[in-house]
Formats: C-alpha cells, structure tokens, sequence
C-alpha cells in the first residue's frame, strides 16, 4: 500500500512555481490565492490539509491554528512571519518556515528607488506631467551623492541597502545593536547609536522586524530629534514609524518626505499620511518582483515539500534545522529519545522541576536539539495527549520545567549514549539508551543500574531488593495470570542491593496481577509500560 500523498493549500498569490514543485514532488496542492482575504472559508478547510503555504495577506491566527487539525507546517513564501501566530503554531506543534534571503535583494532595491522617488518627487512629477501641466520649475529635487544615509537595522536587506548606498557615494551609518564591528567594516558603514543617526541622516531607511522593541522606534520624540530635511523610508513593517508623528512632522515641514511600502493597517485603504503631497506609498511591493516571487515560491514549495515527505526541516522559526541527510541519522537517536522521554514519563506521577539530557559519543555530534525536544515530547505524552517535537519545549517551559543538556565525548563502552534523569518533587530517575546496529534502540540502564532491554508494546518495569525468590514468586504469579513472558531483563546495584526488571510481555497484565507482584517480599515499585 502507498502512503496517501500530503495535501498543501496555497492560500495568497505565490508565483505558479510552487504549484509546480509541489506537484513534481507528488503532494497534492490546492491553489487558492485569493482564500487568505477569507479567514472563515480558510478555518472551515484548513483541517484538510497538511500545509499551509502563504505570503503576508493570509493571517494564520490562533483560531485558524485550532480548526488546523491535521497541519504540519506553515511556510511563508517571504521573510516576516508576523502574520503568524507562532506561539499558537508551536503549542499545535506545527512548524513555521520562511525563506528569509529569497526577497531580500528586491526589497532593498525597493527601498533605494523609493529614495530617489523621494529625492526627486517622481511620482508627483510623473502625474503632473501625464496631466498635461508641464511644471519643470514645480519640481527641484535634491541629490544624493554625498548625503549621509542612516540605515535603522543592518540585517539581511539593511546590508545590502548600506553597501548600494555605498556605491550611490553616500556617507552610510547604521544603528543596529547586533551589527558587529567587523560586519560593519566589512560594508564600509559607521555603527552609531540612535540619537546620533538621528541628529546626521539625510536620508533613514528602515529594515528591522516589527517587535516590542521596534514599534514607534521612530516616535513624536524621535522624529523631533531628526535632522529638519529628513526623508524617511519604511520598506519594512508598519507600526516602526509612529504614523500620525509623522503626518504632524511632515504638516511642520521638519520631515520632507517619506516614502511608505507598509502600514500599520493592511490592506491601507485611509491612511494618515496619504494626501500628502512629500508622501509616496506603494502597496507592500517591496518583495514584488518575478525574480524574488520566484525565488520564494520555489523554496517555499521545496522546503515543506522535504519536511513532510522526508523530514527534513530548513529555515524553521520553531524549531532547528535538520537537512534531508542528517533526518535518516537522526531518526533512530529520535526514536531513542522519545522512548526514554516515554518511560520516565510513564513512571512520573508527582509535578516535573528538570530534565537533564546528556549526550555522550557519536550522538554528540547530532542535532541535538531536535533530539532534546523528542525526549521531552516523550516525557511529556502521558500526561498531555497532544504533544510532538514541536510543541514539547514551549509546553515545559510554560509549565517551568527547567531543561539542560551536557555534550560529551563518550566516556564509557557505548560509542553513542543519551542519558535522560528527570527530577520531580520527590526524586531524581535517571535512565540511558544507545541505538544498536539496524537502529534499534535499547535501554542500557536505569537509575545508573545496568540491564539491556528493547521497548516493546507491553512491558513491566519492577524494582525491588536484590532478595533470592524474587523472580520464581513474579514468573509464576504472571503464569497464573495467563500472561506470557517475551523477554526478561535483570539488572542491580550491587549484591543484594537495589534491583530492577524490566519485561516484556504478551498483552496486558491484569491489575490483579500487579497488585500480587507488589506484594512480593521487596518489590518496591511496579509499573506497566507500553512503547508504541
Ligand atoms: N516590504 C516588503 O515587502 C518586505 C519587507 N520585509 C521586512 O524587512 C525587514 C527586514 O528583513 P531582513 O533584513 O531580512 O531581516 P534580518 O533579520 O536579516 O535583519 C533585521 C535586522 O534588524 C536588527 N534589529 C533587531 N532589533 C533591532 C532594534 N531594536 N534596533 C535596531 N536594529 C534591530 C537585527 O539585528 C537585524 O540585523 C523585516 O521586517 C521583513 O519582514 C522583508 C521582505 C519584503
Ligand atoms: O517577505 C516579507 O517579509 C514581505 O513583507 C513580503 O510580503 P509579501 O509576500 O509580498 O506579501
């Protein structure tokens, strides 16, 4: 039998390419550019389908995420995934991928010709003209040779504004917290703080996202500061650029122009600043050019093509990267992991306070955040039903459950080994796997106590006094259950010190049964476990 082919609908106007990939890559895909201005009709389908892919217009809420019951991954044919609540995608375990390089060339480009629109008041010029006015004498522009361009947030865009500055002989400065020294030797701009760009930009293009920290970075205060002359761009987000302060600054003639791909409110049908006349607005054009449509539709398509048919996962904002040689590597260590998350959580009946997951050997040179996460998702399931890869650490840290991870050589006789221990309230439990050839993993140890066992659907976990008489009194309590005995591992501390059992059985052991084996003389713990 063939497994049934992922469904993905397209829901904002990526270019046909992707339609064609997904195609190739044999995923069934359903295009629809124009369902994202439709969040009903999009909620009541989205529970079809296995992928969403989008540009900005599609808003992919919490409401949308809860009708998704069968979505795996969002992928933003563009950079900004505002318009995702990604909090809400991670807690439903659904990855969320963007390309972030594939537009970002076109939209610094975007952002230079705005700046000569501002400087040279072409689109009023061209609407003059086409009018049949003929004002040479209306229009005098400014030139930009020489002039001091401050660039607020130097990343992937902002940079390569800075460097076309540049090369257009402009004096280029930059304010960006995370611009190293070198970075910005490298593109021949001056870091400087806020303030000072304020006080000498002739010219301010925005390329920041839209965070707590960036909204109204350029506020009533902050334009107040800024050089009287100054033209501002925003190719980036609305909400960067205090709208009205700058309507007010722009009345006063402090700001000369501004020249605005984005809006607080999207689609902008009224806005504060349109009228006026140092104002240009495009319709957030800044990725809108063939090559850069392409380009992210392509990825796009290939990217969450590759995660859900191969498990590979590139450019997740949620989760890290795995490419599609390090998936088949990694799953038998994923299955590990989970499995021991699996049994520490299975044995976990008081509140968690911290997992600790030490990877030791060939595993330490895995993803092993990926790894950590599986871990947690396994401990995780028998307390909460829906639970994955994704979800798992947001749901532990909201629940404050604190998680490290030691990176080692390996130390002793296993060349890859994962050691869960998971303290709750009451106790610390240790327990540590490795993966034998076939990939098949296997427990090595519990509570530091060496045994060797697989996981199999049904198992009983016991531990108790190393005493003589144990394992003739549970075999033969179980044979009366009628419940037959697959595998029995054994293993202790020390001579009649602690030990465990860890059995496999065939089918379920009666509760009348567990109940006869506790009562064995030194039993301490009993426990069925089942490893799907
Ligand atoms: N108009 C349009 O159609 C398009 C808009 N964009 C937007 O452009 C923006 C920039 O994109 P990229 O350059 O690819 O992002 P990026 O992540 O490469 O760069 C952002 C930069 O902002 C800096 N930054 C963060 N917080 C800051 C702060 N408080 N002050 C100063 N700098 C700060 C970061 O250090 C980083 O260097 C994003 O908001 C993106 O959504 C991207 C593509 C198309
Ligand atoms: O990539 C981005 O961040 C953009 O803003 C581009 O948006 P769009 O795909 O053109 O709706």
């Amino acid at each position: 039998m063939t497994a049934k082919a992922p469904r993905v609908l397209i829901s904002d106007a990526l270019s046909p390419a992707a339609v064609q990939i997904f195609r190739d890559r044999g995923v069934d895909v359903d295009f629809q550019p124009d369902l994202g201005k439709d969040k009903d009709r999009l909620a009541a389908i989205i529970g079809d389908y296995d992928g969403l892919a989008i540009r900005s217009a599609t808003k992919v809420t919490a409401k949308i995420l809860e009708n998704a019951k069968n979505l795996k991954v969002i992928g933003r044919a563009g950079i900004g995934v505002d318009n995702v609540d990604i909090p809400a995608a991670s807690s439903r375990g659904v990855i969320v991928m963007n390309t972030p390089f594939g537009n970002s060339i076109t939209t610094a480009e975007h952002a230079i010709a705005l700046m000569f629109a501002l400087a040279r008041e072409i689109p009023a010029a061209d609407a003059s003209t086409q009018a049949g006015k003929w004002e040479k004498n209306r229009f005098m522009g400014v030139e930009i040779t020489g002039k001091t361009l401050g660039v607020i947030g130097c990343g992937n865009i902002g940079a390569i504004v800075a460097e076309r500055g540049v090369g257009l002989r402009m004096k280029v400065i930059a304010y960006d917290p995370f611009l190293s020294p070198e970075r910005a030797l490298d593109l021949g701009v001056e870091k400087v703080e806020l303030d000072e760009l304020l006080q000498r930009a002739d010219f301010i293009t925005l390329h920041t996202p839209l965070t707590d920290k960036t909204r109204n970075i350029l506020s009533a205060e902050a334009l107040a500061k800024a050089k009287k002359g100054v033209r501002i761009i925003n190719c980036a987000r609305g909400g960067l650029v205090d709208e009205a302060a700058l309507r007010a600054a722009l009345d006063s003639g402090h700001v000369a122009g501004a020249a605005f791909d984005v809006f607080v409110e999207e689609p902008a049908k009224d806005n504060v600043l349109f009228g006026h006349p140092n104002v240009v607005c495009t319709p957030h054009l800044g990725a809108a050019t063939t090559e850069a449509q392409e380009n992210v539709a392509l990825q796009v398509a290939e990217q969450m093509s590759d995660y859900l048919l191969r498990g590979a996962i590139q450019n997740a904002v949620n989760f890290p990267s795995i490419t599609a040689e390090e998936a088949p590597k990694l799953k038998p260590f994923i299955e590990l992991a989970e499995k021991l998350g699996s049994f520490a959580g299975q044995l976990t009946e008081t509140g968690l306070k911290s997992v600790h997951i030490t990877y030791e050997g060939a595993v330490a040179g895995l993803k092993v955040k990926a790894l950590t996460a599986s871990a947690i998702a396994g401990l995780l399931r028998p307390m909460l039903q829906d639970v994955n890869v994704v979800s798992a650490p947001s749901i532990a840290r909201e629940r404050g459950v604190v998680i490290e991870e030691t990176i080692r050589e390996a130390e002793g006789e296993y060349d890859a080994l994962i050691t869960l221990s998971v303290t709750t309230d009451t106790q610390t439990r240790s327990v540590a796997g490795t993966v034998f050839a076939g990939g098949r993993p296997r427990i090595v140890a519990i509570k530091e106590i060496k045994v060797d066992a697989e996981l199999a659907p049904s198992m009983l976990y016991v531990s108790n006094e190393d005493k003589p008489g144990f394992i003739g009194r549970f075999a033969s309590i179980l044979g009366e259950a009628g419940v037959n005995i697959a595998t029995f591992a054994l293993g202790r501390d020390r001579p009649g010190g602690s030990a465990i059992a860890l059995v496999e059985v065939d089918g379920v052991v009666p509760e009348k049964a567990i109940a006869a084996v506790k009562d064995i003389a030194g039993v301490k713990q009993v426990k069925s476990l089942s490893f799907a």
